[in-house]
C-alpha cells in the first residue's frame, strides 16, 4: 500500500493541513503490513508514534477487561488509534492482515502548529511559495524543538527576525561575544575553527540548520566562525528570546540527588570539561568528551541510554545537553556542576540506599 498526501488528507486532524504540509508529512510516514495477533502497543506503553488503521481490524484490550474494536475500513480508521500516552489499552491485530500507518507524534504536532500559525493574517513569515517554507520543515526535524510546548513554537516563529546575507559574509567570528542564535532560511554556510595550521572547515550547514547556540548557553565567546557560502536569508533570535523560549524546555536540569538516581539506573555520565580538568578530578565512571569535541565524537555515546552531562558549573553542560537533544538523545544537565555532585556523593555514595 502506498502512502500519498491524499491518503493523509482523509485522516483527522491531518485533513486540515495545507497541501505543502501534507507533502512534508508524507515523507515521515511509514505503512506496515502486519498479520493477525501482532501487538501494536501495550497498555501502559509510552512511545513516539501516532498510528492509524488503514485496513483490517484491531482489537483493544483495556486492563479492566473491556474491549473495543477499530475497523480500518470504516470511519474509525480516520482517527488515530488510542492516541493517549501512556497507552490505555493493548492493541492487537484481529484480522488476517492489517495496514498500519505510523508517524512521529511530536513532528506531526509541530507541523500542525506551524500550519495553523501561518493561517493567522498577522503572521509575518509565511511565504505562499511552498519551496520557500522548506527551511521550516527541516527545522521542525530538530529533535530539540520537539520538546517545545506548542505555545513556545508559536513564540519562536513570531520572534525570529529575517535578515538577508551575501556570499562570503561572516555571520559569526570565532572569539567574538554572542548576540544571536541563527536558523538558515536560504543558502549554505561553513563552520571553521582556527587551528595551528590556519582555518579549518569543520562542518557545512544547509537550509533549516541552526547555529550560534554554544556561546549563548556557555556564556562565553563564539567557538567557531560561520560564513555564508552563498547569498541567502537567515532567521535570527536575540539572546534574550533564546534564553526565554528555547533554553528552558530544551535543557532538562537535574539536581545532584536526581542525577545519582539516573546514574544508578544506568545513565551514561558525560564530563564535558577539558581533558586537564577531567584528569584532575572527575565523577567515578564518567567518560570525558570536551564540549568542543562533542559534535565529532557523538558516536562514542550509546543512543539508547540516557546521558547525564556535567561540567564545572553547569554552563558547558547546558550547551552539551542542547547539542545532544538536537539529535534525539535524552539528556540531562547537572545543576551546580561537579562540586554539587561531589557533595551529594559524599552524602550518598553509589550503592548506598540514600
Ligand atoms: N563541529 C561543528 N559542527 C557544526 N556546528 C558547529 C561546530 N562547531 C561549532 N559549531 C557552531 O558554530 C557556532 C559558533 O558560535 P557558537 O560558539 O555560539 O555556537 C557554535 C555552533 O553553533
Amino acid at each position: 500500500m502506498n502512502i500519498d498526501a491524499a491518503t493523509l488528507a482523509k485522516l483527522y486532524p491531518l485533513d486540515k493541513l495545507r497541501p505543502e504540509s501534507l507533502d512534508q508529512l508524507v515523507k515521515e510516514c511509514a505503512i506496515e503490513e502486519v498479520g493477525k495477533g501482532a501487538v501494536l502497543f501495550r497498555a501502559g506503553d509510552t512511545d513516539e508514534h501516532t498510528l492509524y488503521v488503514l485496513s483490517g481490524v484491531v482489537r483493544g484490550d483495556y486492563p479492566d477487561g473491556k474491549t473495543k474494536t477499530t475497523d480500518g475500513n470504516s470511519l474509525q480508521g480516520r482517527y488515530a488509534l488510542g492516541d493517549l500516552q501512556p497507552r490505555r489499552f493493548t492493541a492487537t491485530v484481529d484480522s488476517m492482515t492489517a495496514h498500519i500507518l505510523k508517524v512521529d507524534r511530536r513532528y506531526t504536532e509541530k507541523v500542525i502548529t506551524w500550519d495553523q500559525l501561518t493561517r493567522q493574517t498577522t503572521f509575518k513569515h509565511y511565504d505562499a511559495d511552498p519551496g520557500a517554507n522548506r527551511w521550516v520543515f527541516r527545522l521542525l526535524h530538530n529533535r530539540a524543538l520537539h520538546k517545545l510546548p506548542t505555545g513556545a513554537v508559536e513564540r519562536l516563529f513570531q520572534r525570529l527576525e529575517e535578515i538577508p546575507v551575501s556570499r562570503g559574509q561572516v555571520i559569526i567570528r570565532e572569539g567574538d561575544e554572542a548576540d544571536y542564535f541563527f536558523v538558515i532560511k536560504e543558502g549554505t554556510a561553513s563552520v571553521s575553527k582556527l587551528t595551528e595550521g590556519g582555518d579549518a572547515i569543520v562542518a557545512y550547514l544547509v537550509r533549516g540548520d541552526t547555529f550560534g547556540e554554544d556561546a549563548l548557553l556557555t556564556r562565553s565567546v563564539r567557538n567557531a566562525t560561520v560564513a555564508m557560502m552563498s547569498a541567502g536569508k537567515l532567521m535570527r533570535l536575540s539572546h534574550r528570546d533564546f534564553a526565554e523560549i528555547l533554553t528552558p524546555p530544551v535543557v532538562d536540569w537535574v539536581s545532584p540527588g536526581k542525577a545519582s538516581i539516573l546514574a544508578r539506573q544506568g545513565a551514561q555520565i558525560l564530563d564535558v570539561r577539558t581533558i586537564e580538568e577531567f584528569e584532575e578530578r572527575a565523577i567515578k565512571g564518567a567518560m570525558n568528551i570536551p564540549l568542543l569535541n562533542l559534535r565529532d565524537r557523538i558516536d562514542e555515546l550509546d543512543r539508547k541510554r540516557e546521558v547525564l552531562v556535567y561540567c564545572g558549573t553547569g554552563e558547558r553542560s547546558a550547551a552539551a545537553a542542547f547539542i545532544l537533544s538536537k539529535i534525539g538523545f535524552t539528556s540531562y544537565a547537572l545543576q551546580g556542576g561537579l562540586s554539587a555532585m561531589m557533595k551529594q556523593l559524599e552524602k550518598a555514595p553509589p550503592g548506598s540506599k540514600a
